[in-house]
Order: C-alpha cells, then structure tokens, then sequence
C-alpha cells in the first residue's frame, strides 16, 4: 500500500461529567487522531493516550511527538508498508505502545476500506453485537454513586465497574449491593492504588461477589498480584500489567490474573490484541475489552475486537453518550444493553467533517 501522508489532527472534547480514578480526574479528552491517505482508501486510527502520564508513561503530546518525529519517517522510508508490517517497522523504537498503536490502526484501516472488509471479519469477529459494561467513576458521594449506577442499570448496562481506592472501596460496592441486590455483574478497578500489605483490606470486598478486582498493584508487581490471588476468592483482573501476549502468558503462568483486560493501545495495537486473546484462550483466560474514554473512531475498532470469541465478558465500551454530548461519527447507540459491530469496510464508521472541524484545536499534514 503506498501512503501519500498522513495527518496528525488533535481534538479538545468534553466529558458529560467528570471521570474521577485512582490517579485523578478527567473532563475533557485532548485527542489526536491519526489519518493515513494512500492511493486507494484513507484510515483513521485513534491515540488513547491520556493527557498526563498518569495512566501510563504515555501523554498525548508526546505520542504526537514521537509518531511525528520518529514513526513517520521510518514509515515514510520503508519499501513496503502493511499494517502487518507496521510493528516490525516501528519495532527498533522501544516502548510508546499507545502510539503506535494508533498508527497501526490508521494503516489497518485504510487497507481494510480498499479491501471492503470489516475490522470485525479481518479479527475474527464471531458475534455481530456485543453486550457492555460501564465504568463508573469515583463520585464526591456513596449516594451519588449509586444514583449513577441506578441510572446505568436502567438503560439495560450489562455489567457495572466502580473504581475504588483505599478510603473509597467497600463502603460504595457494599451500597450498590445493597441496593440493587446480588442481580447486577458488578467488578472493581484500583489503577494500582494498593499494596500487597492492603490484602485483608481488599479482602473485605470477597463477601460482594465481585466478576473481578481489576488491577490492584503496582503494574510491575506480578509477584504480588501472584501473593494476592492466592489470599482473594475474587478473581484478579490484570490491565496495566498486560503489555503485550507474552506478558500475558507470564502473568498467567505465574498466577498473577485469571481474566485479562485486553486494551488494543496498551499492547501496541490490535493485532497484538488478538495475539493477546489467542494466549488468554489457550489458557482458559477470559477477556474483555477495556476502555480509554474513546470517540467513536476507537469504539468502533474497539466493539469489533469486542466480538472475538474469547471476550466472553462485558466490556468497557459503553454507548457514545455515556461520555460526549456529540461524539465525531454517528454515535454507538445502546441496543438491549450492547452495542451492534460495525459491519462496513475498516471501522464502519467515519468523522463528520463538520464536527470534526469543530472539535478541532490542530493539525499537521506529514507528505511521504
Ligand atoms: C481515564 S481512565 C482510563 C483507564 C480505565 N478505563 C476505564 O475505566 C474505562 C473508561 C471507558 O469507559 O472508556 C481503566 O483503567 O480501565
Ligand atoms: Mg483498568
């Protein structure tokens, strides 16, 4: 595939409301969007990076940086690009996973719109609508909170996560029980807010029937996650430990998780993604697919890895509303508590132009 260029354009959206985690809060998305133009289609692929290097050691400007500096003219230079290709050519270049991720998938796209084959048939999709989940951040209140879930519950949300830190942990998931009952899917999110000494504190929380604690240590600790599991009836959930496949047979093997978070952009992209899966389902892990306050250009890639068969787990991918007023394509609209997989060539979906250039607050055009 020959690219001409490719466009690097950010956006400034904002949330419905504050996203409140262990490392912070988030109101609005500062977002860059990689456009890949070749000959035959163009391909859009989207930077999951989060504004401060909070989530992980990746921020949005310095993806752009690094993707313009450095990925764009490695690619610009190769004989011959496919999205197949992409990591091997990026691959002298440590690390920045979240960015070439988002280079990866504007390649995979614009090849899988010339080829008129969906992102979900190109993975291996077997379902063409996935049930979801949604992620409920921390609020200033316990009634507040389940207010909130009560509001997700009855727009038929499949599965809640509450995000928790010390200080704000049983007290919330006990009052959700409490009053929705056993009925609800309900699972928990640390983004690494504990040690190995808060075991019997995270202990407190086996009496919920949780799905999963999700990332509860430090991302590096696997020895600990490996401790804690065996000190937990829960299920422990490995998200920001999960780097890549082989990082997830590890922590497998050692006993670290036995559900994976699979997040295309954390692994480098989605064909690492499903390398990922195909590890997890070998060894009887199941998945389901995170979430990183997307637009509609990562949901749809994002709903689409969603129906592999191995995500046997509601994931982090609610409906557009649940995080823009607007979002840039045709919104994800919840439909009996899932979301229907794009079935057109690439992602299925494209920007509006229009809110696009509304949303906008940059561009930069690279020629290859
Ligand atoms: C800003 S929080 C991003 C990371 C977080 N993501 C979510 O909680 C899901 C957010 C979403 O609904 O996209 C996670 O650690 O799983
Ligand atoms: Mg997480």
């Amino acid at each position: 595939m020959k690219i001409s260029g490719v466009e690097l354009r950010r956006l400034s959206m904002t949330l419905r409301s504050p996203f409140e985690t262990s490392f912070g809060v988030v109101t609005e998305r500062d977002i860059l969007l990689v456009r890949v133009v070749t000959e035959e289609a163009e391909g859009w692929g989207e930077c999951a990076a989060m504004s401060e290097p909070v989530y992980s050691s990746e921020h949005i400007n310095g993806a752009q940086d690094v993707i313009r500096r450095f990925f764009l003219p490695r690619l610009a230079a190769a004989p011959h690009v496919t999205s197949a290709l992409v990591a091997q050519i990026l691959a002298p270049f440590k690390g920045h996973p979240i960015a070439k991720a988002a280079v990866e998938a504007a390649v995979l796209d614009a090849e899988l719109r010339a080829a008129g084959t969906s992102f979900g048939d190109h993975l291996g999709a077997v379902r063409s609508w996935v049930p979801v989940g949604v992620s409920v951040g921390i609020m200033p209140s316990v009634a507040e909170l389940v207010d909130t879930v009560g509001g997700y519950l009855d727009q038929g949300y499949r599965r809640i996560k509450l995000k928790i830190k010390p200080g704000w942990d049983v007290e919330p998931v006990r009052a959700v029980r409490e009053r929705f009952g056993e009925a609800p899917l309900l699972q928990v999110d640390a983004n690494t807010a504990y040690t190995l000494g808060d075991a019997q504190r995270l202990a407190a929380l086996d009496p919920f029937d949780l799905l999963l604690i999700e990332q509860p240590l430090p991302e590096d600790d696997i020895g600990g996650h490996a401790a804690l599991a065996r000190l937990l009836h829960t299920p422990i959930c490995l998200d920001e430990s999960i780097v890549s496949a082989r990082s997830a047979a590890e922590a497998i093997a050692l006993g670290a998780c036995r559900i994976v978070n699979i997040k295309p952009a954390r692994v480098g992209g989605y064909l690492e993604a499903r390398r990922v899966h195909d590890v997890c389902a070998a060894n009887g892990v199941p998945v389901w697919c995170g979430g990183m306050l997307e637009t509609g250009i990562g949901r749809a890639a994002n709903v689409a890895l969603a129906a592999l068969p191995n995500f046997t787990l509601p994931g982090d991918i609610s409906a557009s509303e649940r995080y823009f007023e607007r979002d840039i394509t045709e919104p994800f609209v919840l439909r009996d508590g899932g979301l229907d997989v794009p079935q057109g060539p690439g992602l299925g979906v494209t920007p509006d132009p229009v809110l696009l250039d509304e949303f906008t607050t940059a561009t930069d055009w690279i020629d290859f």
